[in-house]
């Protein structure tokens, strides 16, 4: 039955539900199988970078650096204009690729390797986004996943000069699990993990006295020689809404239903949506840039996402110091020129909710501004 004489009424509740059952359902993203070693996919959807949705982003996450939003204080910093935030630019990467890569669920493990190309990214950038499979292997605690490793790049559209680049790891559902093994869908917040074999802590937490350069590496000379870190943790939180949990992954056009579908979510570990794991970050890097003079971000390695983040949780920041070096030791995007200007600090940052549990840890190399 094909035309206008059809009898049935198809919205009537019963029937309707009958078709669900029997109709199959026209599936979105990719299973495991999908991905094979080498295989390079350029994702399909492009985002423009506007400055509404730049200004959005670090508005919500409390990336308020004025570089970034007055157009005086972008050209001391460098700036023809007040550019794309790196936070913004990386989620907005990473968006485009989720229907292809992660759209079919499963947990985005973690990422390294992140790295700015090119110096600054001004709005109207047009971005096209592509991926190379790196690596993909079972997963030996939860045999209905296997896990994959990609290597993404966001680019300018126009010319298709890399922007920023990284390697990022997810869970991935299998099409045809065994079914004879017992698993928790691998979607179980973890245990929280055993960051550091010897609990113990250094003796002294040290604070640095201001927020340039050289009071991170005064701070480290301190703390050279004597059991004594270099950490300190920030005043602000942020507590997840609305905004924050559907707003900004819909906003890069990163459909991972962990984010935006609450009825699927309701049968997930979690049992409600989770915040996608680039908002918790920016969040935490946002309060730690709050308390130093960051003059460009270079990079981030060995990011982590320990936990579910789900609406109504509170997002705190910690940062420990682990060096500062006035030549770079990563590499500088072309057209940085920070002689004399900034030095070079690795940070690793944590973030953690109210009640104190760590939900994401990272490094992140930045360069810091020298005293005037
Ligand atoms: C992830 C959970 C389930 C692990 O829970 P756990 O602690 O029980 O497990 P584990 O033993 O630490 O790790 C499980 C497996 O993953 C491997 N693994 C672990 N980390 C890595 C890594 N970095 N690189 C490579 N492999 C890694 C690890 O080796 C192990 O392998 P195995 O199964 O063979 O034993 C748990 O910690 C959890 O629930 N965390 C929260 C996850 C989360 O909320 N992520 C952010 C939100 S989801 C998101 O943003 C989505 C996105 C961006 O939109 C989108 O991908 O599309």
């Amino acid at each position: 039955m094909t035309d206008d004489t059809d009898p049935t009424d198809w919205t009537d509740p019963e029937t309707f539900r009958a078709a669900l059952d029997r109709a199959e359902t026209r599936e979105k993203g990719n299973y495991f199988e999908a991905f094979a070693e080498g295989d390079r996919i350029e994702h399909e959807p492009g985002i423009r970078l506007s400055r509404a949705g730049n200004e959005r982003w670090m508005a919500q996450t409390l990336n308020h650096d004025p570089a970034f939003w007055r157009t005086d204080a972008a050209a001391e910093r460098g700036y023809d204009e007040p550019p794309i935030h790196p936070d913004y630019l990386l989620a907005a990467t990473m968006g485009p690729s989720v229907e292809d890569l992660s759209e079919k669920g499963g947990y985005f493990l973690g990422r390294t390797d992140v790295r700015y190309r090119t110096d600054a990214v001004y709005p109207g950038t047009e971005l096209r986004v592509d991926s190379t499979v790196i690596e993909t292997k079972a997963s030996g605690s939860r045999p209905e996943y296997g896990i994959v490793t990609w290597e993404t790049t966001g680019r300018d559209a126009e010319t298709g000069d890399a922007l920023v680049s990284y390697r990022r790891t997810n869970m991935i559902p299998r099409r045809d699990p065994d079914e004879s093994v017992e698993t928790d869908g691998g979607q179980t917040a973890g245990e929280q993990p055993d960051t550091d074999a010897d609990p113990r802590l250094p003796d002294e937490l040290l604070t640095p006295d201001g927020e340039c350069f050289e009071d991170f590496r005064t701070a480290l000379d301190d703390a050279e020689g004597r059991d004594a870190a270099v950490a300190y943790r920030h005043e602000r939180g942020r507590t997840i809404d609305d905004a924050l949990l559907a707003g900004l992954p819909l906003a890069t056009l990163n459909t991972a239903k962990q984010h935006h579908d609450a009825a699927a979510m309701a049968d997930s570990p979690s049992g409600e949506s989770v915040v996608y794991g680039d908002v918790t970050r920016s969040i935490a890097l946002a309060h730690a840039r709050s308390d130093e003079r960051t003059f460009r971000e270079l990079g981030y390695d060995d990011e982590r996402f320990h936990d579910f983040v789900t609406a109504g949780d509170t997002i705190y920041g910690f940062t420990r110091v682990l060096g500062a070096s006035e030549t770079p030791t990563i590499d500088v995007p072309s057209g940085v020129d920070a002689t004399d200007t900034a030095g070079e600090v690795r940070f690793q940052h944590v973030a953690f909710n109210q009640n104190e549990e760590p939900v994401y840890s990272g490094t992140r190399t930045a360069l810091i501004e020298m005293r005037d």
